[in-house]
């Protein structure tokens, strides 16, 4: 039974070793929520030179060795290679080092969920190692019903709660008012860009303000498309 949490990662040293596939997907997935990253990788790919280029990734161009371990919080064992993955574990595992392995899922401290993400909304679908090919699919399946709309419709819910929660703490009235929203016409109005209906139904809580939200939460993020967001490779529609 594993335990779900979500890491925040932003400037922790992390170490993928391996660029190949696999550890270009957990490299871009690091980088993209923040972390220091290093990939110890031998040949890299231009794919990979390209992220160094951009600031996301430094490369140590040679084959693995324990002291590349030094100041890593997490580490990703990602090569093709079984036994320097096991390496790569028995070191990390000497050191107190979480330590993800490619092709050992259950001698691993933790694994990878398919991922979903609108924004701040983030759908982790893991089936504890036994189906990659199954969580791929459901995450493709959960991108078509958690459409784009649902970015900015969760950003204006965070907007309206800020509002709320500055006038006042009243936790029985805010429940109500915020269940009817979410279970009301409000996403539909936002897929819609129905910015006038997105405003009557603000009112009541945002006042003269309700217009102004409900434009620039529409115009800044308009419900067709999805702006590039860190870690969402989901998009890309393969891994
Ligand atoms: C245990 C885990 C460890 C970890 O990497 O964290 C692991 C292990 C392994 N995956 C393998 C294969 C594939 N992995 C994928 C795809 C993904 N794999 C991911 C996670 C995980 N993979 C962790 C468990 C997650 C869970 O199920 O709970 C995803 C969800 C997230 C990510 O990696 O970012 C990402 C989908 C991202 C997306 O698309 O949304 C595909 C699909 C494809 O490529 O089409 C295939 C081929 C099809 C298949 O095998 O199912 C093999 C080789 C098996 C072999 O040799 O045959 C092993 C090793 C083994 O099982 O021994
Ligand atoms: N966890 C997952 O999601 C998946 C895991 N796998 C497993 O992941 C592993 C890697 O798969 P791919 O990325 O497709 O392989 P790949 O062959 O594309 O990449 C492996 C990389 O490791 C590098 N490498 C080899 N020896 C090294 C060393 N001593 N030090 C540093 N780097 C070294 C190679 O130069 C190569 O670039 C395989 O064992 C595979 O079974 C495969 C698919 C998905």
């Amino acid at each position: 039974m594993s335990y779900p949490v979500f890491l925040n990662i932003k400037d922790l040293s992390c170490l993928v070793v391996g660029g190949g596939r696999v550890g270009l997907r957990k490299a871009r997935g690091l980088a993209d929520a923040g972390a220091r990253v290093r990939v110890v990788e031998p040949k890299p790919s231009e794919t990979l030179l390209e992220m160094e280029k951009k600031g996301l990734v430094q490369i140590k161009e040679a084959e693995f060795a324990p002291e590349d371990l030094g100041g890593m919080r997490l580490v990703f064992a990602a090569t093709q290679k079984a036994e320097v993955n096991a390496l790569v574990a028995q070191e990390a595992g000497k050191r107190g080092i979480w330590c993800n392995i490619a092709d050992a899922p259950l001698a691993s401290d933790f694994f990878l969920p398919a991922l979903v993400r609108r924004g701040d909304l983030m759908l982790a679908i893991s089936t504890g190692g036994k189906s990659p090919a199954l969580a791929r699919k459901l995450r493709m399946d959960l991108e078509k019903i958690f459409d784009a709309a649902y970015l900015p419709f969760l950003e204006l819910m965070g907007r309206l709660r800020e509002m709320l929660l500055a006038q006042g703490h009243d936790p029985d009235g805010h429940r109500d008012l915020f269940r009817n929203l979410v279970e009301g016409p409000l996403l539909e109005y936002i897929r819609e860009e129905d910015v006038e209906a997105v405003a009557r139904l603000l009112e009541p809580i945002a006042g003269a303000d309700a217009m102004a939200l409900a434009v620039s939460v529409t115009k800044e993020h308009p419900a067709g498309k999805i702006p590039e967001i860190p870690g969402d490779f989901s998009e890309k529609g393969d891994s």
